[in-house]
């Protein structure tokens, strides 16, 4: 059965369609990417299947069930965890744990199993103000809350913007081990990078969904010639690549730039190019798509 079924789902506020027209469905036990940049409608997708706000058009169901009919049943099988950290600042790391289980009837012994790797890390702090805690901390305490009530599905809305690399490596892990458990994830970040945590992905933007597949299948979406391309003038030879005949693309990614080009082009071809417009120390070298390549190709013809 898929734990979350969405089906031509639309909201809008004023002239803003912020979620247009989206159909989804993500399989039980799946850990499930939305990749979209700022504004894209993710948090407005997350706040509609959370039961927070009712869709304009369209149906949705959660662990089987309805988003609007069925919103005081479905509150108690789900785990949210919003945007911004929903923990009570002045309540210690206890206290806020033993507030959310309360409020869902449980005890922390009753699903400790669950959040046992989690929450070990916390306990040398678990007298410690919510609010004094690291942000890494912080977003192990809220994974913690949202889990205590042992949900079917979770949610995680861009649970690691704003918080360190390390932070959000281990943050990661956190969430593929909790996939023993047969918990289903829907989690939404802006950051590429970590698309290839997920079992699958959508990517999303201006409200509709470009994409849906595993990590390697949008990368392999990508059916252009690719190079990365590198000079001592980074500006002008983006400048240059931009005018050149060959070319259909050409962006920063890094230290070097990537070119997309017609076909039958050769690393040869685009050398030839940078050396008669002067450039020095040139590099070109063909290269596999990412999941960002997909991205930006998918946004142009989008
Ligand atoms: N309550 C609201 N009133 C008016 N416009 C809104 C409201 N909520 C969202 N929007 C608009 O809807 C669009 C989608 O916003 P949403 O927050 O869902 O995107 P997002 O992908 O989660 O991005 P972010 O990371 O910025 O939250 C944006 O243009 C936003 O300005």
């Amino acid at each position: 059965m898929d734990a979350i079924v969405i089906e031509r789902i639309s909201k809008s506020f004023g002239e803003t369609k912020a979620v247009n027209d989206v159909s989804m469905s993500v399989k039980t036990g799946e850990l499930f990417g939305l990749i979209g940049p700022d504004g894209a409608g993710k948090t407005t997708l997350f706040k509609i299947l959370v039961t927070l706000l009712r869709p304009d058009a369209g149906q949705a169901t959660v662990a089987g069930f309805d988003v609007v009919k069925d919103y005081r049943r479905l509150r108690t099988m789900i785990g949210y965890m919003p945007g911004r950290f929903s923990l009570y600042p002045d309540l210690s790391v206890e206290e806020n744990l033993t507030f959310f289980a309360t409020v869902f009837g449980t005890t922390i012994s009753a699903n400790y199993n669950l959040i046992r790797d989690i929450y070990v890390q916390l306990e040398p702090f678990k007298n410690r103000r919510a609010g004094a805690l690291s942000g890494g901390m912080k977003q192990k305490l809220a994974l913690c809350c949202a889990l205590i009530h042992k949900p079917d599905v979770l949610f995680l809305d861009e649970p690691t913007t704003g918080v360190d690399a390390v932070s959000r490596k281990e943050f990661w892990e956190m969430l593929q081990r909790l996939k023993i458990h047969g918990l289903t994830m829907l989690v939404s970040t802006p950051y590429m990078d970590e698309a290839n945590q997920c079992d699958r992905i959508a990517l999303m933007q201006t409200g509709q969904i470009l994409a849906i597949d595993t990590p390697t299948g949008v990368e392999q979406l990508f059916d252009k010639p690719l190079f990365a391309v590198k000079a001592t003038e980074t500006y002008q030879l983006i400048q240059d690549l931009r005018r050149a005949p060959f070319t259909e693309t050409c962006y920063a990614f890094g230290e070097y730039l990537h070119l997309t080009t017609h076909a039958g082009v050769t690393p040869e071809t685009v050398n030839r190019y940078l050396i008669m417009h002067q450039h020095q120390h040139s590099e070109v070298k063909p290269i596999q798509a990412g999941i960002e390549d997909s991205f930006m190709a998918l946004m142009q013809h989008g």
